[in-house]
């Protein structure tokens, strides 16, 4: 790779320095705990992206919805939650769910488990560090590392879950049983949540659950250490998720922001609650009903690190001949395809080809009038 030229770095070759980085297995904790009081030139952001990082101004008084789930099975309440989860579906794309059914401790627990493991030594993590993306467990800084143009201040536990059953041996045993249950859990909750969103489109209670929506499940344990240059890099770059739907839990430390008419909002936690957010499949299958929203994470200021778990759930059924767009059942002459079909592949290629830097697949498939 040719030499970069940046004018506040000058000229450096950062395909070696990120191969310098990553061979070391350190991942970020591992420079923070070195206790660096500069972030390396690769984790450097553009001056546009820097520009425009700041938690959102304090007297906004707009939040994302929180969803109460207490009386889903109640049909004196039911078709109200159904309301609430398909405006939230529509308008922020992001909401929180309460009284989900799963005990805080489970919640506390799945934390602590995934905290535990990137608060191991360095020689124990190290172990793990490897970057072999699409089954099984990596860990790693960044999945996109090599494929983007500027690193963020984020370490990532991956293990794909399912519809390969993934072997809890597979899984490090520090946050084996944690992750396992986990998974269970973050699992009925979206089975719920679908099942509302799929009323919420005028289809039946089943119909997200019998076409695979939460079969495919990719699950994500984040680590956001101490940075010690929060305005000079990123947790995560803004992105949208390529999921059906995601569940996300996280501690108090704060940074994540989402995208709502123009404005970054952040997300400011919400005692015993989950957020699930729409992805860009959603979007697209429901023909553009569901919004999949820009979110993104900034580098941590805290002394402590940020955590979050997060699941991607997905189908596993494409049409015959390996297709996939919005719902024939949602469409009419009033209505017509807002998406064009797409294949499998694209979609892969679409999220191999620049990582989190990719266009989104949304803005790709779109029906250009
Ligand atoms: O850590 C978070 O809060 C968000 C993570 C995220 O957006 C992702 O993994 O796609
Ligand atoms: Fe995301």
């Amino acid at each position: 790779m040719a030499a970069k030229i940046d004018a506040t770095l000058g000229s450096y070759d950062r395909m070696k320095e990120v191969k310098e980085f990553d061979e070391s297995k350190m991942g970020v904790k591992g420079l923070s705990d070195s206790g660096i009081m500069t972030i390396p030139h690769i984790f450097v952001h553009d001056p546009q992206t820097l520009s425009d990082l700041k938690p959102s101004s304090k007297n906004t008084t707009t939040a994302i919805p929180t969803i109460d789930l207490s009386h889903i099975n109640s049909p004196a309440h039911r078709h109200k939650i159904v309301d609430q989860v398909k405006s939230a579906a529509k308008t922020f794309g992001f909401f929180h769910v309460i009284n989900h059914g799963v005990p805080v401790s489970v919640l506390d627990e799945t934390v602590n488990t995934v905290k535990a493991f990137h608060e191991q030594p360095h020689e124990d993590r190290a172990k793990y560090y490897k970057r072999n993306e699409g089954k099984g467990v990596m860990y790693a800084t960044n999945t996109d590392l090599y494929r983007t143009s500027a690193a963020s201040w984020c370490d990532s536990l991956q293990a794909w879950m399912a519809p390969e059953r993934l072997k809890a041996e597979e899984i490090p045993e520090v946050c084996r049983e944690g992750v396992v249950a986990w998974d269970l859990h973050a699992t009925m909750v979206a089975d719920d949540v679908l099942e509302l969103l799929s009323e919420g489109l005028g289809l039946e209670r089943r119909r997200f659950k019998e076409l695979t929506f939460s079969e495919q499940r990719l699950l994500v344990g984040h680590c956001y250490p101490y940075c010690p240059q929060p305005d000079r890099t990123v947790g995560i770059k803004a992105h949208t998720d390529g999921s059906i739907l995601t569940v996300l839990l996280r501690n108090h430390v704060p940074g994540l922001q989402v995208k709502h008419e123009k404005e970054w909002l952040d997300v400011e936690p919400v005692p015993g609650g989950l957020i699930i957010n729409v992805g860009d499949m959603l979007q697209i299958i429901s023909n553009g009903e569901y919004k999949s929203v820009e979110h993104r994470v900034l580098a941590n200021s805290w002394k402590e690190a940020r955590i979050s778990i997060v699941i991607f759930f997905s189908l596993t059924k494409w049409r015959e001949g390996g297709y996939y767009g919005p719902l024939p059942e949602l469409l009419s002459p009033e209505k017509p395809p807002i998406y064009r079909d797409f294949t499998e592949q694209e979609l892969q290629e679409n999220f191999y080809s620049k990582g989190l830097d990719s266009k989104s697949l949304v803005d790709k498939l779109t029906i250009k009038n």
